[in-house]
């Protein structure tokens, strides 16, 4: 059972680097989730209406320089340790290769990550590479057009799988594939997902779909379990558990074999199962919105800005300040003082998945 700490004593200086992003239940928030935009050109029904959202004014959203800023301030000073861009869509933003690149002239050794719906990654693919992006995540959920139209509501597959194969070839690490799945719409889909996966070398990643969808359609019936997810894979492959540390990861990772060549390591799938098997007791994460707000949790109600001391001529130490006390109150579990999507307590987040930077 996790302990609460006693009262926050925020330091400045050498003193919070020593003590970093730490919250209430003696978590320490190492990797730092940063969204670049909170525009994006697809429109997945789990995430966003089909019209879109508000857009933010270019003017609200982060700049290259307050960006790059902010990363040294969590990395010189609040020790984080590896840095993941997402959004929205991180590709649209025209500036994201410099973002990358003045982020790696500053830190040579953090490793920097990106999550994308894979749009024009063919065109930017070695550009990412070569600016010093260390890996990609790529999302997609299902191999038939005409079901990626309809989770997406756009007919874009063709360019996401050239995306995938353009980050595959300029060698930008090991690719991983995000899926979620749909009742009644991709579930079926999952061993075919997973066979295309593993014969190109790719990690899949099957995620539970959470209650931050703009149209507040989710149920927790409705919803596919990761129990499901591994009996369905088990009817075509035999799973078993990585054997390798987890370190706080939210995927839990199997290895594939086929049941007929056991001795045969395939590959390996991760279930990302924040709904029925939480990770909240090991998080190590801090969320930056892309307009500058602290959110400790992926569901958390309250926000922090650090916009608003970026533009006013505040220091570094006074800008790792308010984010080490954005951060003590992180709650304990999906933005509660207990794990439980669909408890009756639970209140979504105003902000979608694409708002919040997932
Ligand atoms: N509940 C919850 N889900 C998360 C959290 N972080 C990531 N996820 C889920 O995991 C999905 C995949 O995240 P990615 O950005 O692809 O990467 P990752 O799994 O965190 O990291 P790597 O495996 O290192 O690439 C997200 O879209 C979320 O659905 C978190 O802090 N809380
Ligand atoms: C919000 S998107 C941002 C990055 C990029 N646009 C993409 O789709 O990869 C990051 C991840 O969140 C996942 N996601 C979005 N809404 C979700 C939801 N309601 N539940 C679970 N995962 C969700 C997507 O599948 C995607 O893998
Ligand atoms: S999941 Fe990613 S690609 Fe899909 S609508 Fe949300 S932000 Fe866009
Ligand atoms: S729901 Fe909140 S506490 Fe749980 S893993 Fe996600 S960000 Fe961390």
């Amino acid at each position: 059972m996790a302990i609460r700490l006693g009262s926050p004593y925020f330091r400045t200086g050498a003193d919070a680097q020593q003590s970093g992003l730490l919250d209430s239940y003696g978590r320490r928030a190492t990797d730092m989730r940063l969204s670049l935009t909170d525009k994006c050109n697809l429109r997945c029904t789990y995430c966003m209406p089909a019209e879109g959202l508000q857009w933010l004014q270019k003017d609200q959203v982060l700049s290259r320089e307050e960006i790059v800023r902010l990363v040294g301030i969590g990395v010189d000073l609040l020790g984080i340790r590896e840095l993941r861009l997402t959004g929205g869509e991180p590709l649209v933003r025209a500036d994201l290769v410099d973002i990358i690149a003045d982020i790696r002239a500053r830190h040579p050794e953090l490793p920097v990550s990106l999550t994308t719906n894979g749009l024009g990654l063919d065109k930017k693919a070695q550009r990412l590479k070569d600016a010093g992006l260390t890996r990609i995540n790529v999302s997609m959920d299902s191999l038939h057009p005409d079901t990626f139209a309809q989770l997406t509501r756009r007919p874009f597959l063709d360019r996401v799988l050239r995306g995938i194969e353009a980050a595959a070839a300029v060698g930008l690490g090991l690719v991983k594939i995000n899926a979620v799945l749909m009742r009644g719409i991709n579930d079926h889909e999952a061993p075919d997902l997973l066979e295309w996966a593993v014969s190109r070398g790719f990690e899949l990643r099957f995620i539970e779909q959470m209650p931050l969808d703009a149209d507040h359609g989710w149920t927790r019936d409705g919803m596919i379990t990761a129990a499901e997810i591994r009996d369905r894979l088990s009817e075509r492959f035999l799973l078993t558990p990585d054997p390798r540390n987890r370190d706080g990861a939210p995927a839990e990772r199997w290895e594939v074999r086929r049941p007929e060549a056991p001795d045969v390591v395939l590959g390996t799938v991760g279930i990302i199962a924040s709904v029925t098997e939480p990770f909240c007791s090991d998080c190590r994460r801090t969320r930056v919105t892309a307009e500058g707000k602290i959110m400790s949790c992926l569901f958390s109600r309250e926000e922090t800005d650090l916009r608003d001391l970026l533009r006013s001529g505040a220091d570094d130490d006074a800008i790792a300040q308010r984010w080490q006390e954005a951060m003590w109150a992180k709650p304990k579990a999906h933005g509660m003082g207990h794990t439980g999507l669909g408890a009756p307590d639970f209140v979504q987040p105003d902000r979608s998945m694409s708002a919040i930077g997932g």
